[in-house]
């Protein structure tokens, strides 16, 4: 049988030549164009399928996902001493060891009982916009930084420039910047490469990897030994971890605190940039919409009041937030091709043939698009059916989370803790272009970068209180 159709491929290279390295996604959707929703092509001797359709994604990624539930084996997470991370292992008895943990501490109901850590840290991330406004991006990663370790280790307070966020923050980016898909294509194809020395001229990587190893065992071990202090001092606030260990005690060998550790420091690697992103896309949607904006803070005005800030049980009340919600994470997607997944035998799908050890890439870009009229333009009024009810479909069901056995266990959390920042935020300002000192508006572009995760370009943007009382308020909680 034939593979899917695609792109003819030159000998070595395939169609490497073929695909705008910056935005692969946008040469896929080419592709789908001219091939369909399912195309195969070549990278450096690997076969490729890309699926273009949510569709397609749901009958092989989620429906077959005994075969489809595989990661492409490289050189590159071993290199930086990562390949314990939940997102790098292969398809075996560790990777479903840490999904069951996963499971465990993030599900839906897991996820409920940190709401009012969300609301507390969303007022504390008001806070601190009244005390620096200008520094709107830091205060996103602290914000999305201090979910984390609470729920991960029971830290109380981080600091962005203290132990141990600067070690695990900087691990992430190393991460993001290792991992970038041509690097890994190289190494994968040419892995002889990795012994180069790190003096080596073109070797930087090595650098980074040696990095990148050193910090990772720092950023397992430091905040996890902080649980175990406390546990042993009886003060162990509750926490993924310290919940794992007690249970470990009661299920003797089922899992080591090996374990335990790797998946705690996969909730920050996998978590932090990209939902710090979503926000920073969020304001940035907010930025260049002001009747979206307005109309949103009108009706939280009208179900909530100004005497209070909003709550969870505040949502199903908030449509109209709702539609704004989901269409600034539908306007941007923050993982356009998600994380590849890998076969680990032969298939057949309609008639094609998809090879054992194929690389398997979600176009997430384009399934985010589909069925929308001008899907570039953004608009929260496409989530209303024609009666003005909100579609029945939830953030929760969208693909921007991936697939099948290796979709983001962490997307109960991502999705509370960034709605918790984006409504409160809705509420206290009036989030507009900054002015310069001659009092002209400083332009905003439609721009983000690109990589596993893409956030908007750096940008400036003013927040300004819509009442005093409520900045008094938020003040005095500071
Ligand atoms: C808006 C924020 C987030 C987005 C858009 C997002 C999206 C994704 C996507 C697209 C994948 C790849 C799924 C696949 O391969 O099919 C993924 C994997 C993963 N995500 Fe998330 N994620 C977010 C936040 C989080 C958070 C907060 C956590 C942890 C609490 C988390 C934990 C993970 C893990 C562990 C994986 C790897 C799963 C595996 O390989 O089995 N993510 N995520």
């Amino acid at each position: 049988l034939p593979l899917p159709p695609g792109p003819r491929s030159l000998p070595f290279l395939g169609n490497v030549g073929d695909i705008d390295m910056v935005r692969p996604w946008r040469t896929y959707s080419e592709w789908k164009a001219k091939y369909g929703p399912i195309v195969s092509c070549r990278l450096i001797g690997q076969t490729v399928i890309i699926i273009n359709s949510e569709k397609v994604a749901r009958q092989l990624l989620d429906q077959r996902s005994a075969i489809y539930s595989d990661r492409p084996a490289g050189p590159v997470p071993k290199l930086f001493g990562i390949d314990f991370i939940t997102a790098f292992l292969p398809y075996g008895d560790t990777f479903r060891l840490h999904r069951r943990l996963f499971h465990q501490a993030l599900r839906p109901d897991a996820a409920d009982s940190y709401r009012d850590l969300y609301l507390d840290k969303a007022r504390q991330l008001l806070s601190n916009l009244l005390g620096s406004p200008e520094a709107f991006e830091k205060h996103l990663f602290l914000y999305t930084a201090s979910i984390i370790m609470s729920v991960t280790y029971g830290y109380d307070k981080v600091s962005w420039d203290g132990p141990p966020i600067t070690s695990i923050a900087k691990l992430a980016e190393l991460i993001n910047v290792g991992i970038q898909p041509e690097r890994s294509a190289i190494l994968t194809a040419f892995p002889i490469l990795t012994r180069l020395p790190p003096w080596f001229p073109g070797a930087s990587f090595q650098r980074i990897a040696q990095r990148t190893r050193t910090l990772a065992l720092e950023s397992m071990n430091e905040p996890f030994e902080f649980v175990k202090r406390n546990m042993a001092a009886g003060n162990a606030p509750k926490s993924m971890v310290s919940d794992l260990l007690n249970e470990m005690d009661g299920e003797k060998h089922a899992y080591s605190e090996q374990a335990v550790k790797q998946v705690a420091l996969t909730v920050f690697v996998a978590g932090f940039d990209t939902s710090s992103s979503t926000l920073s896309s969020f304001i940035l949607a907010m930025v260049l919409h002001p009747e979206a904006q307005r109309l949103a803070q009108q009706e939280i005005d009208s179900v909530v009041g100004i005497d209070r800030l909003p709550d969870f049980y505040d949502r199903p009340s908030l449509k109209y937030v709702e539609a704004v919600f989901r269409e600034a994470i539908r306007w941007h997607i923050v993982a356009p091709v998600g994380l590849p997944h890998a076969t680990s035998s032969d298939d057949v799908f309609e008639g094609y043939f998809i090879p054992k050890g194929s690389l398997v890439v979600p176009n997430i870009w384009d399934m985010s698009r589909e069925g929308h009229d001008d899907p570039d333009v953004f608009r929260p009024e496409r989530h209303f059916a024609s009666d003005g009810t909100l579609l029945p479909d939830t953030i929760a069901a969208k693909p921007m989370w991936g697939f099948g056995r290796r979709g983001c266990p962490g997307r109960f959390i991502a999705e509370a803790a960034t709605w918790s920042a984006a409504v409160h935020l809705l509420a206290v300002f009036r989030i507009t272009k900054a002015v310069d000192e001659s009092g002209k508006e400083i332009e905003v572009k439609e721009e983000f970068t690109s990589g596993v995760v893409c956030r908007p370009v750096p940008f400036q943007c003013s927040f300004v209180p819509r009442s005093t009382d409520r900045e008094k308020a938020i003040r005095l909680g500071d």
